[in-house]
């Protein structure tokens, strides 16, 4: 059964068409990294398929079903860039804020919720900063939180969008730890990655993704150096030496 099917679709801002002819699917229990040059369209994607977006053409189906009827089954942890850090809330309430799904919405968390939420801030290594307010976290920190929100959903398909961006190598430790350990559970995980010299190390799929998709398949034998051109362009050569990447100018 496909956990995530998308056919044929395009999008676009006002008259400018970012993604056009998007095609894939993934299946349960894959780790996928989405790679592609500045303004390729990962995050455009994510946020299409997930309705925060409109698309122009084409299907989407999770679970074989429109969202609409599965939504409490996806995650979504957003670009950090792309959040009101000003909003006045503590880290608690930020993780409570991932269990709507299950509280419904207008009703108060009880002690349970909140249990819960303290432990999904203590896998991320983030308790003692529980009632801390969100604006006063480090971006590393603020990452970790979102990350809890998106652990408390129990969600079956998580979309991460560069999760990794800007944080340290101990938060980027605990975190690929938390995406190993969903993907053991059998949940799928699809996540908007920067760094090239990690692909091979962190997923076991990769969607090279610009505009449209340009390669996706299994890491080992769809992560070539051709396809790193193809999606990245002429202008910069990509050696593959060991598990790195070196990078040199032509
Ligand atoms: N809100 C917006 N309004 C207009 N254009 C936008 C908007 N958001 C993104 N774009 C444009 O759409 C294109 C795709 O952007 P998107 O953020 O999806 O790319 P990306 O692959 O996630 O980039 P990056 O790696 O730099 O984060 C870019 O050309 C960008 O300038």
């Amino acid at each position: 059964m496909h956990v995530l099917k998308v056919e044929n679709l395009s999008a676009a801002y006002r008259k400018n068409t970012v993604l056009h002819d998007v095609s894939f699917s993934v299946k349960k229990g894959s780790l996928t990294g989405i790679v592609g040059p500045n303004g390729a369209g990962k995050s455009t994607l994510i946020k299409v398929l997930l309705d925060l977006h409109p698309k122009l053409t084409g299907n989407v189906s999770f679970f074989e079903s429109p969202l609409k009827t599965v939504k409490t089954r996806i995650g979504y942890v957003p670009q950090r860039g792309s959040v009101d850090w000003d909003f006045p809330t503590d880290a608690l309430d930020v993780v409570m804020m991932g269990m709507y799904g299950q509280i419904g919405w207008l009703k108060w968390p009880n002690k349970k919720h909140k249990e819960k939420a303290l432990n999904a801030l203590d896998k991320v290594g983030m308790a003692d900063y529980a009632h801390r307010q969100i604006s006063e976290l480090s971006g590393g920190q603020q990452q970790r939180v979102f990350l809890a929100r998106a652990l408390i959903q129990e969600a079956d398909l998580y979309f991460m969008d560069e999760p990794l961006a800007g944080v340290d190598a101990a938060t980027e430790r605990a975190i690929m730890t938390i995406l190993r350990e969903l993907k053991n559970e059998g949940k799928t995980v699809l996540v908007v990655h920067h760094d090239l010299q990690t692909v091979e190390n962190y997923f076991d799929q990769v969607l090279f993704l610009n505009r449209t998709v340009v390669a996706h398949g299994e890491v080992h034998n769809t992560f070539t150096t051709e396809n790193i051109e193809k999606a990245y362009g002429g202008t910069v050569r990509w050696l593959k030496e060991g598990i790195g990447l070196v990078h040199s100018p032509i």
